[in-house]
């Protein structure tokens, strides 16, 4: 209760929603005892979180989790509210509201933050039932309630709001198709490619779609039936979720004469064009820009409360904005501007086996813009940075990478975080900044990511921000974190890689999901990390009883062929050692032939790679051709490169074609936590680069040597001598216990080079050299590869498995090209 007597002014707040009610938080802090308030609600309920009700249609929380201030929070604030009364008058002159149910209001300050509403576009059977936006609870209950009534869904809009909403209604059990007006998802927030990775990781999850369609009209009689298109295709649906914009809620502010524009015209301390009239939120129109995220709104609200508080403040001069899509199971992010212009500089990576990519944007050497997909662990401080508008000159491919400049120090994650201001914002969505959180964990006592949430509320929201919140746990709580701070395999859980899979072993957990459920992960459906980084796990623990779990595979790994970055796929099968024969190479031809494939190509792993295959050929191809999968794509052995050895070469001292067929028909399909390459070179002139390979195996005169960890990507590393041996079946036994050894005890895609640095190789020797264990290391291996079969083979002799490939709905129209990695 508010201790004073006499409050000087009178407040009104038209709109209970995230704007109003976070702007009046920051004004009772700054100025308890200033007004006395009134609230009206259009809505029926106290303050929420919009944002969660993604989560909420997705049954990751309930509509309870999402309620910010209980009714007692107004009353314990003084706070008149009325709730499902909007305002429908404003008498500017008079200084008074008028609400629908006749409460008349006056006021010193007026405050509109009536939000925005779903866009719903004016066609013809919009107005039927079943034709609904996705803005409050209302829309939130009445897809759940169709959702137990009917089956096919149809979400017209593919930006942010459209895949939450789709997710949320197949999680549902909804058949859901998005429609969408251009040639990519989220055109607004990402790139093409981006764009594409997206729409494929939403299809592998089971969301259909149309691509650069128009709807016309919706059909049926009272309730909604389907949709018909411009090009006068149709689809049948019993629900339409319009998810293509929203329009600010204006018309309460117009009739009243405010200045209008898109949204309410406000300068840069909220001020409309009325005395005694602000407005913040997403109603409000700032130097030409409405915001449709928290963050800007919450800067709008911060400036406003100061300048209703009597406080001194900066002006507010608009917002770099960024988002993060909040749909389980992928990552994507994007801030600032994202598209090339003349002016602008970008720099991209693009790895369609692991399915990441990274486009940053610059301009004049500072960032300007980032898109992140399949990993936005840097999202929040490239943010940062971009925020921060200093000058990143010649740290551009540092950020881009991770790694430093050649002749640059590097600057560790925690040093970035220590040089942030503490007034720098790290939870957008929350208005959380790096000191409040330095203040929760230093003399608050929270020294886990759920004391934080549950203490600051940072990351708690869209979740964008937790490895900043993460990372700066691990700087203050330093010491005293103890187990609270350890990296956990993924934010859905506190157990490190070594934990996870011992209490998978040691309580005998057989599927995925019993994993998240028994070891109590945060997400119940898990992520985009962690379900891949369990499937294999489960897969090596129990090798001849889990049954692997597709939708836990990247595409490539799902469709067994790599994805190109025009949506068609590469084929590349096997060639044992890089050996090939007239009848190989005349199957190859053949099928290149009629299919029209538009590319053939050597690899670095010295095999064909017939590129630019439409899906639904896959199978066709793979039966054609008659030769087992080359796994050009999934986390497995890849190929084993030879030199012609003493075959053919002067210099070659051994067979190391011969050795390496040999090792390569031992070791096809092992599943591993990265990708593995070998080589094997008839001398140490090494043609085929056996010192950059994971196994690299030298022949000497009368000896092999055998080299791991090395590996030629993007970051160079020679491999280390792990021994040298006499004979053939030596190489297999040491180079059998190695893979088995790194199939143990790596963390899920970490590649021998990086197992090798960090458990360092000397241990790995010590462990090999001890015959037993080297022998029960085979023979584990050899009980792995034993259960396993051919995976085009088996698609090809299974008529369901086969339909997976043919083309649903033929909607994706994708253009452009790129040879995979092998
Ligand atoms: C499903 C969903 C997910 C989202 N996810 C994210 C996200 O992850 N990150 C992010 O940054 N943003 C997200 N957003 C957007 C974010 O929720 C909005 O930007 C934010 O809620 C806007 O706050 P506001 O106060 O301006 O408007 P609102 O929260 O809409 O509040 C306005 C309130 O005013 C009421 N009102 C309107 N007219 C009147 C009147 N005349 N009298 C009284 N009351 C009135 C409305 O009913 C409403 O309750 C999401 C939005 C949705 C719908
Ligand atoms: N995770 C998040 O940050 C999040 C989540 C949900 C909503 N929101 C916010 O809520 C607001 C609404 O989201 P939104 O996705 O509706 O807006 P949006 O403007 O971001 O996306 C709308 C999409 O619909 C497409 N579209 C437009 N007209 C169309 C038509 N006739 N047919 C098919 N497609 C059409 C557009 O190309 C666009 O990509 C935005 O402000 C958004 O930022 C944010
Ligand atoms: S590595 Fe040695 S044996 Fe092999 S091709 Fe080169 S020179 Fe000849
Ligand atoms: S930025 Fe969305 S929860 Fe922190």
């Amino acid at each position: 209760m508010r201790e004073t007597n006499q409050p000087i002014k009178k407040l009104v707040l038209t709109g209970n929603g995230m704007a109003g009610v976070r702007m009046l938080e920051h004004l009772l802090k700054l100025a308890p005892q200033t007004y006395e308030i009134t609230i009206f609600g259009a809505e029926p309920h106290p303050n929420y979180n919009r944002i969660l009700l993604s989560s909420v249609l997705a049954g990751g929380a309930d509509m309870n989790d999402i309620i910010i201030n209980q009714l007692d929070w107004y009353t314990d604030n003084a706070i008149t509210l009325h709730t499902g009364d909007p305002v429908v008058q404003i008498d500017s002159a008079a200084r008074r509201v008028i609400s629908s149910k006749g409460i008349i209001a006056d006021y010193d300050e007026l405050i509109l933050a009536t939000g925005s509403s779903a866009f719903i576009p004016p066609l013809p059977g919009s107005d039927k039932d079943g034709v609904i936006g996705f803005r409050d609870i209302r829309d939130c209950e009445t897809m759940i309630e169709t959702a137990r009534t009917h089956r096919k869904a149809a979400v017209i809009g593919g930006g942010l709001l459209g895949l939450e909403a789709a997710r949320g209604l197949l999680n549902l059990g909804m058949d859901v198709t998005v429609i969408h007006i251009n040639e990519h998802l989220m055109d607004r927030q990402l790139d093409r490619p981006a764009g594409l990775m997206l729409q494929q990781e939403l299809e592998a999850q089971g969301m259909k779609f149309l691509l650069q369609k128009r709807t016309v009209e919706l059909t049926g009689k009272r309730r909604v039936q389907g949709l018909r298109f411009t090009d006068g295709s149709s689809l049948e649906a019993d629900l339409v979720v319009m998810a293509v914009g929203i329009r600010p809620n204006i018309q309460l502010a117009q009739s009243a004469g405010l200045k209008i524009g898109r949204g309410i015209i406000v300068d840069d301390y909220m001020r409309t064009s009325v005395p005694g009239i602000s407005a913040v939120g997403e109603c409000a129109e700032h130097r030409g820009i409405g915001y449709g995220l928290v963050a800007p709104l919450y800067e709008q609200g911060t400036v406003l409360a100061k300048r209703l508080a009597g406080v001194e403040t900066l002006p507010y001069e608009g917002s770099v904005t960024s988002t993060k899509l909040k749909v389980s199971g992928v990552d994507v992010f994007s801030a600032g501007e994202f598209q090339d212009t003349a002016d602008t500089r970008s720099l991209r990576i693009q790895d369609d086996i692991d399915g990441i990519y990274k486009k940053l944007v610059m301009r004049d050497g500072r960032l300007i813009g980032a898109v992140l997909f399949g990993d936005t662990s840097d999202g929040a401080s490239l943010f940062s940075l971009i925020k921060s508008g200093e000058s990143v000159s010649g740290r551009e491919k540092e950020l881009l990478t991770g790694q430093p400049a050649a002749g640059a120090a590097a600057v560790s994650p925690l040093q970035r975080l220590e040089a942030m201001p503490d007034d720098e914002i790290i939870c957008g969505c929350n208005g959380v900044s790096k000191a409040t959180v330095a203040d929760a964990v230093q003399n608050k006592g929270c020294t886990s990511m759920k004391s934080l949430k549950a203490c600051t509320k940072a990351s708690a929201s869209c979740g964008g921000c937790a490895p900043l919140v993460e990372g700066l746990l691990q700087l203050y709580a330093g010491e005293n974190a103890g187990a609270a701070v350890k990296e956990g395999i993924c934010g859905c859980t506190s157990l490190d890689r070594d934990e996870v899979v011992s209490e998978i072993q040691r309580m005998g957990l057989k599927t995925v999901k019993e994993v998240m459920h028994v070891l109590d992960w945060s997400e119940p459906e898990g992520c985009s990390k962690c379900r891949p980084a369990l499937n294999y796990y489960l897969g090596m623990l129990w090798p001849g009883e889990y049954e692997d779990e597709k939708e836990s595979r990247f595409t490539n790994e799902r469709y067994h062929a790599n994805i190109q970055k025009d949506g068609t796929y590469s084929v590349v099968p096997r060639i044992y050692g890089g050996v090939t024969s007239p009848a190989d190479l005349m199957k190859i031809a053949a099928v290149a032939e009629k299919y029209n494939v538009p590319l053939v190509k050597f690899t670095g792993g010295q095999r064909l790679d017939l590129l630019g295959i439409q899906k639904e050929d896959l199978p066709k191809i793979w039966e054609e051709l008659d030769m087992p999968s080359g796994h050009a794509y999934g986390k497995t052995l890849r190929t084993v490169k030879t030199c012609v050895g003493d075959t053919f070469c002067r210099f070659g001292t051994k067979d190391a074609m011969g050795m390496g067929i040999k090792l390569e028909k031992a070791f096809e399909r092992m599943d591993a936590p990265a990708k593995v390459k070998l080589a094997v070179s008839g001398c140490p002139r090494n043609c085929a680069e056996s010192g950059i390979k994971d196994v690299g195996i030298v022949a000497l005169d009368g000896a092999w040597e055998l080299y791991v960890g090395g590996n030629g990507g993007v970051k160079i590393r020679a491999g280390e001598l792990l021994c040298t041996v006499k004979t053939e079946d030596e190489v297999m036994e040491w180079t059998s216990a190695f893979l088995q050894y790194y199939r143990e005890s790596a963390r899920w895609n970490e590649r021998t080079a990086a197992w090798v640095e960090r458990v360092g190789l000397e241990p790995i020797k010590e462990k090999l050299a001890d015959e037993a264990v080297r022998q029960e290391l085979v023979s584990r291996l050899e009980e792995t590869l034993s259960y396993t079969t051919d995976p085009w083979k088996k698609i090809i002799d299974n008529d369901n498995l086969r339909k997976n490939f043919e083309d649903l709905n033929g909607a994706a129209a994708l253009s452009g090209s790129s040879p995979a990695g092998h």
